[in-house]
């Protein structure tokens, strides 16, 4: 593959070079491999805004994600669309691969839309999803709109990912939260109660209340301005409230940027991903054969009683040389041999 080529026709904004580019960022052929990381680094370096967006199934998420990049591109913006989910999360493999979903935005010019790709793991999932989110902001797309289910630890991967995390939710019965995890609340910087609409509006209302409570009952987040998260309501389906959204996101990035707190998340981001990438990489080495023909026989001989901490330091400096051999750790049991 021509990288030099892909990159330009990419960096054009040219739409089948960017899913071109994403397919090969999927690849997890050693020679692919090469080639993305050639590519990732002959990008150009532009920055989108990135929105990640979380809620369980049925909430609404492909109708508001469809209402809301028609309503982004409608005022001239490039939208870029990825989904998030190991695969499990959902029956019939890919999340988006039903057609139907989104379809005026999927036709939309300015749009781009990529469904997550079938069997993946979470690992792989943080990693394919950072480089596409890259290259959709190196094709020039002003929004980039990262959905997952959140289920497991996709949301965790995604709001390592975005600038700002939206958390969508359904008018809730009664005066129960919805079971909504206490971690995925605190990650949120905006919440929408979807679905304020007809018959369902009042019970929206209700439970925007109820989140609005409490919201106020958790401690205050620096990177939040007075007042902590927003909450608010929307219809996707009538398009309600959908302009106050995008205001309430606007109004919170541009309060992060004057604060440095954009900056900083950023800056925090990225080192998380690099020790991420090294933690992986490391993991990795112990799947080589001839480190794992090492791991078998050192087992064996700790099998034989051989000190399984020892034996594991032999290995490790065989691995990093210089890693600490001798050095004790007032952990360490007496009489343990290093
Ligand atoms: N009344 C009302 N119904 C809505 C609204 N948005 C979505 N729905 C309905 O809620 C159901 C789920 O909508 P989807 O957009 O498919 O929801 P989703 O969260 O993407 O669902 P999954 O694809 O299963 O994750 C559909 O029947 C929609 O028609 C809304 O604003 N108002």
């Amino acid at each position: 593959m021509d990288i030099a080529q892909l990159s330009e026709a990419l960096s054009q904004g040219d739409r089948r070079a960017l899913a071109r580019a994403i397919t090969l960022v999927e690849s997890q052929r050693p020679d692919h491999r090469a080639e993305a990381l050639e590519l990732m680094s002959a990008l150009p370096r532009r920055q989108a805004l990135r929105i990640g967006l979380t809620g369980t199934p049925g909430v609404g998420k492909s109708s508001f994600i469809e209402a809301f990049g028609l309503m982004l591109t409608g005022e001239g913006l490039k939208v870029a669309v990825l989904a998030v989910d190991p695969s499990s999360a959902r029956t019939g493999g890919s999340i988006l691969g039903d057609k139907t979903r989104m379809e005026r935005l999927s036709r939309d010019p300015r749009a781009f839309i990529r469904p997550s790709p079938s069997r993946s793991e979470l690992g792989g999932v943080a990693r394919r999803t950072r480089e596409a989110v890259a290259l959709c902001e190196a094709a020039g797309f002003d929004v980039v709109l990262i959905e997952t289910v959140g289920v497991g630890q996709s949301e965790t991967v995604v709001a390592a990912l975005c600038d700002v995390f939206v958390l969508l939710l359904a008018p809730a019965g009664g005066d129960e939260l919805q079971g909504v995890k206490r971690g995925i609340m605190e990650m949120a910087d905006v919440i929408l109660v979807n679905k304020a609409d007809g018959a369902l509006r009042a019970q929206a209302e209700r439970t925007l209340a109820d989140y609005k409570g409490a919201l106020r009952l958790m401690r205050h987040r620096p990177q939040d301005p007075e007042g902590g998260p927003l909450a608010l309501a929307v219809s996707a389906a009538e398009g309600r409230g959908l302009a106050e959204a995008w205001e309430a996101i606007r109004g919170l990035v541009d309060w992060r940027r004057t604060q440095g707190h954009w900056a900083r998340t950023r800056a925090d981001q990225a080192r998380h991903w690099f020790e991420e990438e090294l933690r992986q990489g490391l993991l990795a080495v112990l799947t080589e054969p001839r480190i794992r023909a090492r791991m078998e026989a050192l087992g064996a001989e700790v099998a034989q009683g051989r000190g399984a901490e020892e034996a594991a330091r032999a290995l490790l400096q065989e691995i990093a040389p210089g890693s600490p051999r001798g050095a004790r750790s007032p952990l360490d049991l007496p009489g343990d041999s290093t």
